[in-house]
C-alpha cells in the first residue's frame, strides 16, 4: 500500500478540496485508491457535506462511511478536547488498530486528518504522530495570502524536526487578482522550506466535483506528486504502483 497524506497549515485551508481532487484524478486514472478521515468533529461522517462523504464520493472507494471515519464526535473541535467533551478517551493504538483493517483495502491511500499537524487528535498523539505511525509522506496545503510564509515554514520545519518525508506543498484558494503578496511569497516558500511547491490552486467561484477534478488536472503537476510519491505516473495515462 502507498498512499500520501494530506495536513495544512490550518483548519479550512483546503484539505479536504485537494484530497477529493487528487483522489477523482487518480481515480480517472484508473489507480485504485481509497481515502481514510479517521477522526471527524463537528459533523456527522453521514452528511453530505462531511468531509468523509465528500472523499468517498470523489474517490469512488467501496469503503463505507464508517471504515473512513471510525471515529467521530458532536463538537467542532480539536478530536482530543471533542473527545473530552463526551468523556471519551482516544489513543493512538485505536485508529491503528483500525487502520490495519482497511488499509489493504486499497492500492494507494490518501489520509486527511484534522486541521493542522501538531492539533491534538487523542490522549496520547498529536496529527503528526498519526502521521509517523502511517509512514505516509506529507501534502502540505497553505493559504495564499499574507501570514502564509510563517505559518508554512513552521510546519514544515515541525515535520522535518519529526523526521516526516514531505512530497510537496500546495497553495490553495488563490485570488483572481493576486496581491503581491500572494505573487511573491511562494518562490520564497519554497527557497525557505527546501520543498517543492506542486501546484497553486485558484479560489473556485462554484465548488463542485467536476470544478475541482479539473482544478487538480490543471494546476496540480501530478507527475512531479507521483514522482515523489515514488508512484510510476508521469504519463497522463495509466497510473501504476511499482
Ligand atoms: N480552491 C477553492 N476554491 C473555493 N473554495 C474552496 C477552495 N478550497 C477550499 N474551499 C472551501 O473552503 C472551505 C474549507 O475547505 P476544506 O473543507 O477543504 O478545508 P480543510 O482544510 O479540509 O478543513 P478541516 O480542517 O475542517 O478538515 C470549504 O467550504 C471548501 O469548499
Ligand atoms: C472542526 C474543524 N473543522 C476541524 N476538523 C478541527 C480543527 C481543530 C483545530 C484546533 C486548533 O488548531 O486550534
Ligand atoms: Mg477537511
Amino acid at each position: 500500500m502507498k498512499g500520501i497524506f494530506v495536513t495544512g497549515t490550518d483548519t479550512g485551508v483546503g484539505k479536504t478540496i485537494v484530497s477529493c481532487g487528487i483522489a477523482a484524478v487518480l481515480k480517472e486514472r484508473m489507480l485504485d485508491v481509497g481515502v481514510y478521515k479517521p477522526l471527524l468533529s463537528g459533523i456527522s461522517r453521514e452528511h453530505a457535506e462531511s468531509d468523509t462523504s465528500l472523499l468517498k464520493q470523489m474517490s469512488q472507494t467501496t469503503l463505507s462511511h464508517e471504515e473512513i471515519t471510525p471515529f467521530e464526535f458532536a463538537e467542532p473541535l480539536a478530536p482530543l478536547v471533542a473527545a473530552r467533551l463526551e468523556e471519551r478517551k482516544m489513543f493512538l493504538e485505536d485508529v491503528l488498530a483500525h487502520w490495519e483493517r482497511v488499509k489493504e483495502k486499497h492500492e494507494f491511500f490518501i489520509v486527511e486528518g484534522a486541521g493542522g499537524i501538531s492539533v491534538p487528535l487523542g490522549e496520547d498523539f498529536l496529527v503528526s504522530d498519526l502521521i509517523k505511525a502511517l509512514q505516509l509522506p506529507l501534502l502540505i496545503v497553505s493559504r495564499p495570502n499574507l501570514g502564509t510564509i510563517n505559518h508554512t515554514f513552521l510546519t514544515v520545519q515541525y515535520a522535518k524536526s519529526m523526521g516526516l518525508p514531505i512530497a510537496g506543498i500546495v497553495i490553495n484558494g488563490r485570488s483572481e487578482h493576486p496581491d503581491i503578496a500572494e505573487v511573491t511569497s511562494p518562490k520564497l516558500m519554497e527557497d525557505m522550506c527546501g520543498v517543492p511547491i506542486l501546484g497553486m490552486l485558484p479560489k473556485l467561484e462554484k465548488v463542485t466535483k467536476e470544478k475541482v477534478q479539473s482544478m487538480i488536472q490543471v494546476y496540480l503537476d501530478m507527475p512531479l506528486l507521483l514522482s515523489r510519491l515514488k508512484v510510476d505516473g508521469a504519463s497522463d495515462q495509466e497510473v501504476r504502483l511499482t
